[in-house]
């Protein structure tokens, strides 16, 4: 029997979808272990759910020469070192002071992530959608918090958590 986690646009809830049967049951079908659920197509719509889980965060992103994609909408080719990038994230670590509205005038300046737009706003996100190192400092923060520097196959970043 092989099953997948799908989303309820209707309800906003995950269901188990069966992919042989065409079936779709809300509950964990029988025979079904919670274990065994964890490891299908789309189990992390398993936590996280809106309300559950969930959290929102904002974020300043220097890419270097070794990001996944060195470019932005600052620099069609980031040449800069991971050092560089840290140092320059460490100046701006130092304006913020704390400061959210500091944080958002920066990200909004100088973020090398297409949320620069929206202050570095992300929105909200669940459990296993963003990458890890970036998901683990959000979970870590409480809501007001800025994260230390943290590094991603992205770049370098500065996270506030923001609910
Ligand atoms: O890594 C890649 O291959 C390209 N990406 C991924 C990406 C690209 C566009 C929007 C979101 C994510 C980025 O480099 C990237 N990562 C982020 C990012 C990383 C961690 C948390 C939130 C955003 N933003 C960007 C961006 O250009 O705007």
């Amino acid at each position: 029997m092989s099953y997948e986690i799908r989303l309820s646009n209707s309800r906003g809830v995950p269901y188990f979808y069966n992919t042989e049967t065409s079936e779709s049951t809300w509950d964990r079908p029988a025979g079904l272990t919670e274990e065994q659920a964890k490891s299908l197509p789309g189990a992390h719509l398993l936590t996280g759910g809106p309300g559950e889980g969930k959290v929102r965060a904002s974020h300043l992103l220097v890419k270097h020469r070794d990001s996944r994609r060195p470019s932005s909408w600052r620099e069609e080719n980031i040449t800069r070192s991971k050092e560089e990038a840290i140092d320059i994230l460490k100046g701006y670590q130092a304006q913020i002071d704390g400061s959210a509205e500091k944080f958002a005038e920066l990200a909004a300046k100088y973020s090398d992530c297409s949320s620069a737009k929206n202050g570095g706003d992300l929105g909200s996100f669940g459990k296993g959608q963003m990458q890890k190192p970036f998901e683990d400092a959000t979970y870590a923060l409480k809501p007001g918090e800025m994260s230390d520097i943290i590094s991603t196959d992205s770049g370098v970043h500065i996270i506030l958590r923001t609910a």
